[in-house]
């Protein structure tokens, strides 16, 4: 191999400049020159793609988002740009292509390489969302979990003064495991997700209980999947007979400094996945499993159902049972 190239796809993470930064670094220990395809599948259809140094990634570790942009491309979905993809990869000789993305990116990524016969793709899953079946982990989860937790404590302090609810929305597409997680790490009162049936009738005679005994104030997490925080809200003052606000915390979720854990598994992913690509691997998405880097092909990856783990889920079931909270 002589030349790899990377790209972003889909939804932003941070972590995602990490992974750049340590892409050129290795690919450079390796031997091979490094590219970079600007603004996602968009990019590699309209040629975007250059040659990349040290330079392009100086500095840029701790900064959010990704310097090479990135794109949801309809183009892409049609059999002829992805030729044009192709070709524009071939003119620029390059033998392996990595993508940081989503299960969406990955579909697109699959096609391509079926299409392609000779160039090899890796995938590093990479989604706020972490609904990527066959890992347990996507990159920038962790900084986007503890963005939400700043958010989520902050709104404590001004619900807690006010003695109001607060339906706090938060992203994850159709996954609940991002509200969750944020959910049961700020200590909410209620947390709504696809994956788990709820009843309000037995929310409410618990808070109304809670309320009996002193708590004047609700943090509510719902998943955006559920589309029901309004309706929530208005259930806590009719129900609950308390004020309310909802807050949607929509795209902060997607930025923010990317957190230790985010660089270090940026530089795993990457590392695993040149590594991969130098193996002759023609197709796989990188995966990390009890502290294990893999490759698995596409199709266990991408076209698959992501489960939340069972153990988080047996958690979420408790905020339905009455816990009596003090406040
Ligand atoms: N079935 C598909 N065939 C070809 N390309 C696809 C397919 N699904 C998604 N893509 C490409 O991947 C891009 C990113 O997918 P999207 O679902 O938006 O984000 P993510 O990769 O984060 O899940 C899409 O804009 C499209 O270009
Ligand atoms: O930024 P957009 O295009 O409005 O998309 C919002 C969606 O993107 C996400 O932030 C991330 O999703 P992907 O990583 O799958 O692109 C979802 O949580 C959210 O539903």
């Amino acid at each position: 191999m002589k030349k790899i190239a990377i790209l972003c796809s889909g939804g932003d993470v941070s972590g995602m400049n990490a992974a750049l930064k340590r892409f050129v670094e290795y690919a450079f220990d390796r031997g091979m020159q490094p590219c970079f395809v600007e603004n996602g599948y968009e990019g590699l259809i309209d040629n975007q793609i250059h040659e990349a140094g040290y330079s392009d990634v100086a500095g840029i570790i701790s900064i959010g988002g990704t310097k090479i942009h990135t794109s949801r491309s309809e183009r892409f979905k049609e059999e002829a740009y992805r030729r044009k993809a192709l070709e524009n990869l071939r003119t620029h000789g390059i033998d392996g292509l990595v993508i940081l993305g989503g299960d969406g990116s990955f579909k697109g990524m699959q096609k391509l390489a079926d299409e392609s016969g000779d160039i090899g793709f890796i995938g590093i899953p990479s989604t706020i969302d972490n609904d990527i079946a066959g890992t347990q982990y996507c990159l920038g989860v962790d900084t986007a979990l503890n963005g939400i937790r700043v958010s989520i404590d902050a709104i404590r302090d001004t619900a807690s003064s006010f003695g109001r609810a607060f339906v706090i929305e938060v992203m994850g597409r159709e996954c609940g495991y991002l509200a969750l997680v944020s959910a049961l790490t700020s200590g909410a009162e209620m947390c709504l997700i696809p994956e788990i049936p709820y009843d309000l009738s037995v929310y409410k005679e618990d808070f109304l209980q809670q309320k009996k005994e002193g708590r004047s104030y609700f943090i509510a997490v719902v998943s955006e999947a559920l589309k029901n925080s309004e309706e929530i809200s208005r259930w806590f003052e009719e129900e609950i007979e308390v004020e309310s606000r909802v807050t949607v915390l929509g795209h902060v979720q997607r930025g923010g400094i990317p957190t230790v854990h985010d660089r270090l598994m940026a530089f795993h992913f990457v590392t695993t996945g040149i590594d991969a690509l130098l193996g002759g691997t023609k197709s796989a998405v990188v995966c990390y499993n009890n502290g294990t880097f893999v490759c698995k092909p596409i199709e266990k990856v991408a076209f698959k159902k992501y489960y939340i783990d069972e153990d988080l889920l047996k958690l979420g079931r408790e905020f339905e049972s009455p816990q009596h909270k003090q406040v």
